[in-house]
């Protein structure tokens, strides 16, 4: 007698998800965060089994255990000039940042030994936040400069040391507005530690990378005009 609820909410879930987007928005969202807090239930102790703590190998864990995500969100991926990345040592991979389902678009191309840098927040994610501390994920607290600038020179030294790859979001926030917000300097500070080059070479290398990225921006947006929100009301 008790379940006699479930019956309509049965009847009304398919329906909903049939006639509204907006539903069906909200829906794979709350699908989402919960699949992926669940995702790193199951990658939490295989991380620990398999490196013992926070290491950057288990960034392959973490590949492996959210490439599927795609399917259930309806999401394909193309992509090209993968090889570029497929070179020895270190280097910064930068990316634009419209909203938390770019962790998919990484995942698909993320190369070995690569770990990214994040806000401080993300720690207190439940088991997404214990992941990403495993993977070796740099937390920076945006509110204070200074530590963040610390924290990243640190985190240059380990790349270089330990031949490690960065992945950074130079706009530092998501940004659905259209375009690209105006890059940080804190990647560009990284690749300039990780490949000789000096404090001088900032302002140019993050000129000709934003040039670069806003180009492929507006190229790619050009060929899909769909928004990351629901489509309809
Ligand atoms: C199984 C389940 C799996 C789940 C998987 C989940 C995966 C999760 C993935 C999660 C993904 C989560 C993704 C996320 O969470 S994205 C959000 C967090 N990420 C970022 O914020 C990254 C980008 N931010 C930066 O790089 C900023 O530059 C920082 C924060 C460092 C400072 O920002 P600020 O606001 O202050 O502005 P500014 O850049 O104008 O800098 C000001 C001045 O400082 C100088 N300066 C800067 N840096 C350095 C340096 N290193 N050494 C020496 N100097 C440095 C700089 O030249 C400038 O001086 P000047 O040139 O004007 O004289
Ligand atoms: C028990 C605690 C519950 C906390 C719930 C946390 C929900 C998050 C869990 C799963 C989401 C899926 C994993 C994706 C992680 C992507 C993170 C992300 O995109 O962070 C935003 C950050 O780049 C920029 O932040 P702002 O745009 O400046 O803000």
């Amino acid at each position: 007698m008790d379940a006699v609820w479930i019956l309509p909410v049965l009847l009304v879930l398919p329906l909903l998800l049939w006639t509204s987007s907006t539903f069906v928005f909200y829906f794979k969202k709350c699908f989402y965060v919960a699949y992926m807090m669940l995702l790193a239930v199951i990658a939490i102790p295989i991380c620990i089994l398999k490196s013992g703590g926070r290491d950057i190998e288990n960034m392959r864990v973490i590949r492996f255990m959210v490439r599927h995500v795609k399917y259930f969100l309806g999401l394909r991926f193309q992509v090209s000039g993968w090889e570029h990345l497929q070179t020895d040592g270190p280097y910064v991979i930068i990316s634009n940042h419209q909203s938390s389902l770019d962790v998919l678009g990484m995942m698909e191309v993320l190369p070995d030994r690569c770990s990214t840098i994040a806000k401080k927040e993300l720690l207190w994610a439940g088991t997404v936040g214990m992941i990403c501390w495993l993977g070796g994920i740099v937390f920076i607290n945006r509110k204070k400069t200074s530590d963040a600038k610390n924290v990243m020179s640190d985190a240059a030294k380990t790349m270089l040391a330990d031949k490690i790859r960065l992945w950074v979001f130079p706009e530092g926030t998501r940004n659905q507005n259209g375009g690209l917000l105006p890059f940080k300097k804190g990647a560009f500070h990284l690749a300039i530690q990780a490949q000789g080059l000096t404090a001088d070479d900032v302002t140019l290398l993050s000129e000709q990378s934003f040039g670069i990225m806003r180009s492929a921006f507006l190229e790619i947006s050009g060929q899909s005009v769909q928004s990351n929100g629901p489509s309809t009301h």
